[in-house]
């Protein structure tokens, strides 16, 4: 099968990092895959971008092109960044063509303040942090995703059988 950029957006703690991860394991036994992680890219190639409109544009277009380049050389790439903007996928469309596969990390703002794995919703709620999406900045809701991924009532390796059946059957 052709190799495809798989990316994952969705909410802080909605389980983008989580589900890349395990995906990656599990696809790693038989392919070249790399994980594209925003958080990880922020601290490197998008160290000197903010979390304004316009930033996160040049975030997401700048890892679309990255993982173009690992797309030519035959990878799997996994891409998790939280993608808040329908403009920010439709460039991805624009870039990436038929090899882009979105997958909606679908878990609802409750469930991922509750989660907080970082510690970053609590923050948020004692104006610490400001542009957080789903609270102070906004989230488009995916309307051309190829997949979406209920996490709330399933624990991540059930997520993940479901999204590699889907993608491998
Ligand atoms: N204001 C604000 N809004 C959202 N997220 C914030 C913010 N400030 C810091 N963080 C941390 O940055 C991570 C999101 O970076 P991304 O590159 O994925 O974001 S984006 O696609 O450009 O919107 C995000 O990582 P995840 O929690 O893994 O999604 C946070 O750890
Ligand atoms: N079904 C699920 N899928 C993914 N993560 C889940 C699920 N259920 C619970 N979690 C937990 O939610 C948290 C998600 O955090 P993370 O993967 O860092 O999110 P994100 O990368 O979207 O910010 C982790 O602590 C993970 O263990």
């Amino acid at each position: 099968m052709k190799n495809k950029c798989i990316w994952f957006l969705g909410l802080s703690g909605a389980g983008k990092s989580t589900l890349s991860t395990l995906l990656k394991d599990k696809i790693s036994k038989n392919e070249k895959v790399i994980v594209l992680d925003g958080d990880v890219l922020r601290t490197g190639l998008n160290n000197n971008l903010g979390f304004t409109d316009e930033d996160r544009i040049e975030n997401g277009r700048r890892t679309a092109e990255a993982a173009k380049l690992f797309l030519a050389e035959g990878y799997w790439v996994l891409v998790a960044l939280i993608t808040p903007l329908d403009q920010m996928r439709e460039n991805n469309r624009k870039i990436l063509g038929g090899s882009y596969f979105e997958i909606f990390v679908d878990t609802p703002l409750s469930v991922c303040q509750q989660r907080d794995p970082k510690g970053l919703y609590s923050k948020v709620a004692s104006n610490q942090i400001q542009n957080f999406t789903g609270v102070s900045a906004p989230f488009d809701i995916p309307k051309e995703a190829d997949l979406a991924i209920f996490t709330k009532d399933k624990n991540p390796e059930e997520c993940v059988e479901e999204i590699y059946q889907i993608i491998f059957s």
